[in-house]
């Protein structure tokens, strides 16, 4: 994925400034910087989640493999080619088997033999067959917050991305259960391209490969993550993963 000059608004406020990035495949990008800084934004922008503000205006371009997801692409199936998980778990209130079914389902997947097979492989990606196998008809509300989280994964790669973001998905959650995720995620790049949101800075160390600091809405730096935390160029980055602010 590519953004290039991208700018957005919500009414008169500027959210994103001239945002120039790249996302490569099979790796994992990091969007960090302080609170309100944007990174939400530009994540929704990524698969026009920002269509359902009402007053929210986008400038320049965001490319999936070189189509343009805002002049091209129908955005139903952009979101399908890139699917989100959020900060707090939310499966639907339904069976395990039916949360991960559901998106298959409703983009025209009808056999239950085929069904079984997405269930399956897309629970096994999300590191969590193992733990749900047996209880594939129980409703999903019943797990603990780090599987619900799981099985939220599964419900995305369901119906198989090309791009996994990923908003604080493990904020919520306690360490045990972010190390599964952070485990997996580093699984799951082998497959996709993965744009995360964390406001943890030793997470962004241990699981991306590229880091892209954000400030009021602009991208201070973007780069290698052993170099946007070892060695970065601008003084504000250097004092944000000092975490002399934040
Ligand atoms: N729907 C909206 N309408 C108007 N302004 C918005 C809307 N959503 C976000 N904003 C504003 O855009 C800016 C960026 O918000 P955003 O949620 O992207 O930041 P963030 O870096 O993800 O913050 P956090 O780390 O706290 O989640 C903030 O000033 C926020 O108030």
């Amino acid at each position: 994925m590519v953004v290039e000059h991208l700018n957005l608004f919500y009414g008169d406020f500027q959210g994103l400034r001239d945002i120039n990035l790249t996302f490569p495949e099979n790796q994992v990008t990091a969007l960090i910087g302080p609170s309100g800084c944007g990174k939400s934004t530009l994540l929704k922008t990524l698969n026009r989640m920002n269509d359902l503000v009402e007053g929210c205006r986008v400038e320049g371009s965001v490319l999936l493999d070189g189509a343009d997801a805002y002049r091209t692409l129908d955005p139903t199936d952009l979101r399908r080619r890139v699917g989100m998980v959020f900060q707090q778990p939310n499966p639907f209130p339904m069976s395990i088997y039916d949360n991960v079914a559901f998106g298959p389902r409703s983009h025209g997947v009808r056999a239950k033999a085929d069904l079984d097979i997405i269930v399956e492989e897309s629970l096994r990606a999300a590191a969590i067959w193992d733990e749900l196998k047996d209880r594939l008809k129980k409703n999903a509300l019943g797990l603990s917050g780090g599987q619900q989280q799981r099985l939220c994964i599964a419900r995305a790669l369901a119906v198989q991305p090309e791009v996994l973001l990923l908003d604080e998905s493990t904020s919520a959650l306690d360490p045990i259960s972010t190390a599964k995720i952070e485990e997996l995620i580093g699984q799951l790049k082998e497959r996709y391209t993965v744009i995360m949101v964390t406001h943890n800075m030793l997470q962004a160390l241990r699981i991306s490969d590229k880091t892209a600091f954000f400030l009021l809405g602009e991208v201070v730096e973007a780069g290698d993550t052993d170099t946007i935390f070892s060695a970065p160029t601008d003084p504000r980055t250097a004092d944000y993963v000092a975490g002399r602010f934040g």
